[in-house]
């Protein structure tokens, strides 16, 4: 594959950057390619983009010169409109240092037709967005369209009618180069793309950015999956599940915008600083109305003051707690024994008991949420009343069965047979009364299991409560089975592996009309109820039809340090394969024994040595060791951060407690003491798994400093 960087140096070989671009004029270019800057290949494509930014300026323009006094009626549509409009204009800000397109792909024919001799094709350049003229014709074609997707599946086995693929290559917001792929060429050889790989390999600095110059075929696949399906991503670490999930969102809101505009989308991560570090990767990619938050930001009903251990938090989280709620929630029902007498004007209308019991029966038979067969038992009733009325010749209408159905015998035989039932209280009672956790938990959990969930100290009422995190989720379960809860059109759910199947249903039930994309890796389990096996957790989202993928490839950790780490593999999750690394950089590894009163001084050492290189720095430590080693960092005059704030060129060092490392990566990685890392978690395993979590987040360089013997599998051969 060609590159080419006339006028300034790019990552190629001095025989990749001879040739083709030279020869290889933009097929919209017409006349020979010329040798300078400005008539040349290169110039003609600065040439785009500056035409492509002022096309880009002038529909912000238009849009912003909208006049929508003359349209809107009223004043609630004039404020839509204006937040539409507003949200509109933000949509197509020219982000500076973003480039607007980094891609060109030239048909052999037109799209859509059917080869013809001599037919002519058409050429795209592919960004972030669409950009058109003042005539309307595309400047910059959307990464998301169709025409766009050769760009990223396109090969030599399937050319996809495509006879050149470009890729741009930037410095700042400048472009400095392209690489060209004649696909339907046989005399070319097939190369790795260098402006691809140098993308790779780039040092990172600031929060998570978007991939969509550069996502690979079979992300792409998982990216362009149809919004109907749910898709469920097993990968090792780095392999692009998150970028993966918020490309997927960027797709299907351009695909279906109406259908998600309405029923909203969101996306779930594990927590705050997380969130964080990816938020900005969607609006880049101009997507404004994505929701996010964490599992515990869903099911935010009651105020968590409280912790559990992690056999009752396991308990709390175990799908069988569903049944307990259902029957819990249900436990007031009772078959009613009196008739109800329903006085109008002169005469009585007695509904008998048998008779109630039969409707009583069918609700509680029928599939249907208890708040919604509480509402539906009054009309019922007085449909029974009203068939009465009809026997003996009145002819009631939809009036009378309203004011039969609020009549104060009806609701008062409602309110016997079917009270009123509040989440949160139900779960309070199940977790403080012993013998209402019995009846309830019958047959479903031992007695043993039923006093790990007892509250030591019953609460006295919802304010003195102290709830977890686990209870959050039973009550949000509760209130469920009350109440149905919205579904959303589709959600993205990150870090899916540390769910409990409790956590599962709390998040299947928002997207139970629609669909999800499930992202995690079995090998990053951190929590003692983490899931053993996709298929499981999908049973428990309520999408066991889901379709699963593995990706293998990883972006992020070099060869040397995920060999290191895979080497923990075989004790914390035996079936899965190592990933394997394309970066091209062997990475640079290094483990020191060190004494113990000798480790602060050694880390803070070694952090020093790594802000020597160009990047981000994560110091990742036991949570407990993060004290001692703040201390230690500010005795020596380093800056540091914590993690979700935003590291920059000025502030490159954050301190990382071990639990709040998952999905973040930075260039080069201190950890200290591995054993203490292990020797933080519950049980050896979840210790393992945290340590492989947080080897596995460097992209440049890894230096591990312990005073402990490293744990076995690390300390063995290699
Ligand atoms: N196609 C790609 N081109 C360039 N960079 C990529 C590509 N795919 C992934 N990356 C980069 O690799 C890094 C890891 O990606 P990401 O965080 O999505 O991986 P992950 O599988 O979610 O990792 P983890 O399991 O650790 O959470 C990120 O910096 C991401 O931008």
């Amino acid at each position: 594959m060609p590159s080419h960087a006339p006028d300034q140096p790019v990552p190629t070989t001095p025989a990749a950057s001879s040739a083709a671009g030279a020869t290889d004029a933009p097929a919209d270019a017409g006349d020979a390619p010329g040798a300078t800057d400005a008539t040349g290949p290169l110039g003609r494509e600065r040439a785009h983009l500056a035409a492509s930014r002022a096309a880009l300026r002038a529909m912000r323009q238009d849009v912003e010169a909208l006049d929508i006094s003359d349209v809107t009626g009223n004043w609630v549509n004039a404020k839509i409109l204006a937040g539409e409009i507003e949200v509109r204009i933000k949509a197509l800000a020219d982000l500076a240092g973003t480039p607007l397109f980094f891609g060109r792909l030239d048909y052999l024919h037109a799209p859509g037709v059917v080869a013809a001799e001599g037919a002519g094709g058409e050429s795209f350049y592919i960004g972030r967005r669409h950009v058109h003229d003042a005539g309307g014709d595309p400047m910059v074609i959307d990464w998301r369209a169709p025409v766009s997707q050769p760009f990223y599946r396109a090969s030599r086995v399937e050319p996809m009618d495509v006879r050149l693929r470009r890729r741009f290559g930037y410095t700042g917001g400048d472009l400095t180069a392209y690489e060209d792929e004649h696909l339907t060429d046989p005399a070319e050889a097939d190369r790795s793309s260098k402006l691809l790989q140098s993308e790779i390999e780039r040092p990172r600095v600031g929060p998570m950015r978007d991939i969509v110059a550069t996502i690979q075929p079979e992300q792409d696949e998982i990216v362009r999956a149809g919004v109907g399906g749910t898709v469920c991503v097993q990968g090792a670490p780095g392999t692009g599940k998150t970028a993966v999930g918020l490309h997927r969102v960027a797709y299907l809101l351009y695909a279906h915008r109406e259908r998600l505009a309405r029923t909203g989308t969101l996306v779930i991560g594990p927590n705050a600083s997380f969130l964080q570090y990816i938020e900005q990767v969607l609006p880049a990619l101009g997507e404004l109305q994505v929701k996010q938050a964490t599992v515990d930001d869903l099911v935010a009903h009651v105020p968590v003051r409280g912790t559990d251990t992690a056999a009752t938090a396991r308990l709390k989280g175990d799908a069988r707690m569903a049944e307990v709620l259902r029957r819990a929630v249900r436990s007031g029902i009772s078959m009613p024994t009196e008739p109800v007498v329903v006085v109008r004007g002169s005469r009585r209308w007695r509904v008998p008991a048998y008779e109630l019991e039969e409707i009583v029966r069918e609700m509680a038979d029928r599939d249907i949420r208890y708040g919604a067969a509480r509402e539906a038992l009054p009309q019922r009733i007085a449909h029974a009343v009203l068939v009465q009325m009809e026997r003996s010749g009145e002819a009631p209408d939809d009036r009378v069965q309203d004011a039969v159905a609020r009549n104060a015998a009806v609701k008062a035989a409602v309110k016997a047979c079917w009270p009123p039932v509040d989440p949160a209280k139900t779960v309070l009672r199940l977790l403080s009364d012993p013998e209402f956790l019995a009846s309830c938990a019958d047959g479903l959990l031992s007695e043993q299991e039923q006093q790990v969930l007892l509250w030591a100290k019953p609460a006295r009422g919802l304010a003195s409560a102290k709830w977890s995190a686990a209870d959050a989720v039973l009550v949000d379960e509760a209130n469920d089975l009350v109440q149905r809860t919205g579904s959303l059109g589709h959600v993205v759910l990150d870090e899916a592996q540390d769910l409990s199947p409790m956590q599962y249903r709390a998040v299947g039930r928002r997207c139970s009309t629609g669909s999800a994309t499930i992202l995690g890796d079995l090998a990053q389990g951190t929590t003692p109820w983490a899931t053993g096996s996709w298929a499981e957790a999908l049973s428990h989202l309520g999408k066991p039809d889901a379709r699963v993928e593995e990706l293998t490839r990883g972006f992020r950790v070099p060869r040397e340090v995920i060999a290191y780490a895979s080497r923990l593999l075989p004790s914390i999750a035996p079936g899965l394969a190592p990933a394997t690394s394309v970066r091209e950089s062997p990475g640079a590894l290094y483990v020191r024994p060190t004494a113990e009163d000798a480790l602060d001084a050694a880390v803070v050492a070694a952090c020093r040595e790594s802000l020597g290189h160009e990047g981000s720095i994560g110091l990742i430590a036991a949570d407990p060791r993060v004290p001692a080693l703040a201390a230690a960092l500010d005795a020596a005059g380093l800056p540091y951060l914590s993690p979700g704030e935003e590291t920059s060129a000025a502030a490159r060092l954050t301190l990382v407690p071990a639990s709040l490392a998952k999905g973040l990566e930075y260039d080069y990685v201190v950890m200290d003491d591995p054993a203490a890392i292990v020797a933080a978690e519950p049980d050896e395993r979840t210790g393992l798994r945290r340590l492989y979590v947080c080897l596995t987040r460097a992209v440049s360089g890894l230096t591990v400093l312990h005073c402990a013997p490293l744990p076995a599998a690390l300390a063995a051969a290699g």
